[in-house]
C-alpha cells in the first residue's frame, strides 16, 4: 500500500466519488414501493406482485431474459403508473433524490412522452410535470446535503412515427430542463434511419441528440447512426467491437468505422449490467468496455434501468472495479469523459470537471496519506 493506485476503491469510496450519469431511463429506475402505490392510485391491477422486495426481484428477472425484446416488456407495468402529472412528478423528484443519494451529480434521464399520454395529458403537461418533479428531488436532495444537476433527454420510440413530433418538442423545451432527444425501443427492424427527419430537424437547429445503436444490432445500426443521422453519443455502441481484430500476438487492428469513432471522440454510453441482461455481452469480464478502455474510446459508464438491473452508479463501478481492477483514476477519467460528453453548454461542464469532479476524486485520492499515516504509526506503537 505504497500509493493510490495500488489501492481499489472501496465501495464506500465508490459512492462518495462524483459521478456522472448520461443514460438512465425514467421508466426504468421506480423505486418498487412507488410502484405499488401508484398502481393502488390508479387502480392498476396487473401488477406481477404486491410485496416491495419481491416486485424488485420480479424486474431483474424478468428482465435477465437474454434478449432486448423481452426485457423491454418489463416497462409496460412502469409506464402503466405513470399516466397522471403527480405520478410523473414523483418518479422525477425520487430518481433525483436516489441519483444525488449514490453521489451523482449531474445526470441526462431519457423517458419517451408519448408513452405517458393514456390518462388523457398533454405532451407538453408530461414534459413540464417531469421538468418539475426533477427540480423538487434537486431541492430534496440539497436539503440532504448532496448537489445533483438533472436534464431531460426526450426520447421517441423507434418502432413508432412521432419522432419528428418528439424531437420538436424537445427543441421547444431546450431552455427549459430539457437538454436533448434520443431513440430507444427494440433495434431490429427499426434502424434509426426511418426518423431521419427529426435528427435532420435537430440538426438544423443546432440541437443535441444520441441514439440508441449498437446494443442488440451490430455494426449497420452504429453506422447509420453516426453517418446518415448525425448522432452525437452512441446509446451502448458496445458491438462496435465487431469491428475490432485482436490478433493472437495481442497487436490490435480498428476497421474504418471503429477508428472513425475513436478519432473523432464519439462517447459511448456503456451499459455493463444491462448488456448482460440482454445478452450483448456475456460477462463483466468479457464486456467490450475492458478493451475499448485501453484503446481509449471516449467511454461512459451508465445504468440504462436501475430497477430491471437492480443497479446504481455505484454498483456499475464496483463491477468495473472488481472486474478490471479499476483504481479511482480510470474512475475519473470516466466521470470525466462523460461530463465532457454531456448536452449542456461546454462552460457549464467545464465547471463541472474543474470545480466539483477532480476536487472530488483529489479529496478521495488524497485520503490514503492519512490512512498510512495512522497505520504506520499504529504498527510502530504496536
Ligand atoms: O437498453 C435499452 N434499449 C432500447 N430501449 C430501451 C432500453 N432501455 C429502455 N428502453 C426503452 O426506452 C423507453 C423510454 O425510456 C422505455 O419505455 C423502454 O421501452
Ligand atoms: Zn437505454
Amino acid at each position: 500500500m505504497t500509493s493510490e493506485t495500488s489501492n481499489l476503491p472501496t465501495p464506500d469510496q465508490i459512492r462518495r466519488s462524483p459521478k456522472v450519469l448520461l443514460h438512465d431511463h425514467l421508466d426504468g429506475g421506480l423505486r418498487p414501493g412507488t410502484i405499488i402505490e401508484l398502481a393502488r392510485d390508479a387502480g392498476y391491477e396487473s401488477l406481477p406482485e404486491t410485496d416491495a422486495d419481491k416486485l424488485g426481484v420480479w424486474f431483474r428477472e424478468a428482465a435477465d431474459s437474454g434478449s432486448l425484446p423481452r426485457y423491454l416488456e418489463t416497462f409496460a407495468h412502469t409506464c402503466a403508473v405513470m399516466q397522471t402529472k403527480e405520478a410523473l412528478f414523483r418518479v422525477a423528484a425520487e430518481c433525483a433524490e436516489d441519483l444525488a443519494e449514490d453521489g451523482v451529480v449531474y445526470a441526462e434521464i431519457r423517458y419517451a412522452p408519448e408513452q405517458h399520454l393514456e390518462a388523457g395529458l398533454t405532451l407538453e403537461e408530461v414534459v413540464e410535470a417531469v421538468n418539475d418533479g426533477f427540480r423538487e428531488g434537486e431541492r430534496r436532495a440539497k436539503a440532504a446535503g448532496h448537489r445533483i444537476r438533472v436534464g431531460a433527454l426526450l426520447t421517441a420510440m423507434r418502432h413508432a412515427a412521432r419522432a419528428l413530433e418528439i424531437a420538436e418538442l424537445a427543441n421547444r423545451y431546450r431552455d427549459n430542463g430539457v437538454v436533448g432527444f434520443d431513440i430507444a425501443g427494440a433495434e431490429a427492424g427499426s434502424p434509426p434511419t426511418r426518423h431521419l427527419d427529426a435528427f435532420e430537424y435537430l440538426k438544423r437547429e443546432n440541437n443535441h441528440f444520441t441514439i440508441h445503436a449498437g446494443e442488440a444490432f451490430g455494426l449497420p445500426s452504429i453506422w447509420q447512426a453516426l453517418q446518415w443521422c448525425g448522432a452525437d453519443r452512441l446509446g451502448h455502441g458496445v458491438k462496435i467491437i465487431d469491428d475490432i481484430e485482436v490478433a493472437e500476438d495481442g497487436t490490435v487492428k480498428l476497421g474504418r468505422l471503429a477508428s472513425y469513432v475513436r478519432d473523432k471522440r464519439i462517447p459511448l454510453e456503456m451499459c455493463p449490467t444491462s448488456n448482460l441482461q440482454t445478452a450483448a455481452a456475456a460477462s463483466y469480464a468479457e464486456h467490450p468496455i475492458g478493451l475499448l478502455r485501453k484503446l481509449h474510446f471516449r467511454l461512459t459508464v451508465n445504468t440504462d434501468n436501475r430497477l430491471m438491473s437492480g443497479t446504481s452508479m455505484s454498483g456499475e463501478f464496483e463491477h468495473l472495479v472488481d472486474t478490471f481492477g479499476y483504481t479511482l483514476d480510470d474512475m475519473q477519467w470516466f466521470t470525466v469523459n462523460a461530463m465532457k460528453s454531456a448536452f449542456i453548454p461546454f462552460d457549464e461542464r467545464l465547471a463541472m470537471i474543474n470545480e466539483v469532479i477532480k476536487p472530488g476524486y483529489a479529496e478521495l485520492k488524497s485520503e490514503w496519506l492519512f490512512q498510512q499515516t495512522a497505520s504506520t504509526s499504529g504498527s510502530v506503537s504496536a
